[in-house]
């Protein structure tokens, strides 16, 4: 019998990421069922992996890669519900703030306060700018199953909060900027959050 075997090394780049035009990004990604298969495993370590080289200014340069904090796989024209975080902490040489790898992850709750990043948002599959405030939940109530499907529910606030809405917009084919007020894109309300 012959051993079939498991394809050669791949590593997820700039060139696996689709961008904006791309039917995918506008779709509603399928919930994953357990247990994972092979693939699905591979795919959430990969996505992973991405954001770690993404940040090591070597790996970065030498693989062209911008910088990421998360990554959904409808962004490497996989439409299934799951995303990759990479939040680093705000000191050097710190624990990551958030980091992990989130199957079927869902906002079971909000905060009333809503929340922005001051420097805007960008997005690895718009290769434009985009200004102004990108209004989400201050914190949120978040349901996810990891590898194994072990469920659980975590509370976020502040930078975390944030890439985790982003990435779950991107299940629901949703992108950063259609969050963006068109008519006064730095327009926020009374007691929104701007997290500098
Ligand atoms: C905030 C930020 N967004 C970066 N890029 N955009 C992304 O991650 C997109 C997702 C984020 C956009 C706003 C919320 C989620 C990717 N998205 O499209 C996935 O859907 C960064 F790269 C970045 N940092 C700060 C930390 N730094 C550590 C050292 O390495 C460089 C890194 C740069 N902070
Ligand atoms: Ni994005």
């Amino acid at each position: 019998m012959e051993i079939q075997e498991r394809s050669g090394f791949f590593m997820i780049t700039m060139d696996t990421i689709i961008r904006e035009g791309h039917p995918t990004l506008r779709e509603i990604a399928k919930e994953v069922t357990f247990p994972l298969t092979e693939q699905e495993q591979q795919l959430g370590k990969d996505m992973f992996e991405f954001l770690v080289n993404s940040q090591d200014p070597i790996k970065a340069e030498e693989l062209h890669l911008r910088g990421g904090v998360g990554l959904a796989a409808p962004q490497v024209n996989v439409s299934k519900r799951m995303i990759a975080v990479l939040v680093p902490s705000e000191q050097e040489d710190g624990e990551p703030e958030f980091a992990g790898v989130l199957y079927n992850p869902k906002i079971v709750s909000h905060s009333v306060q809503d929340a922005c990043l001051g420097d805007g948002e960008g997005c690895l599959s718009v290769d434009r700018d985009v200004p102004g405030y990108v209004v989400r939940h201050a914190r949120v109530t978040i349901a996810y199953q990891d590898e194994t499907g072990a469920a659980h529910k975590i509370r976020l606030k502040n930078y975390p909060s944030i890439v985790v809405q982003h990435e779950i917009d991107h299940l629901n084919g949703v992108l950063f900027y259609d969050r963006i007020n068109a008519d006064n894109p730095f327009a926020i309300k009374e007691g929104v959050l701007v997290l500098e």
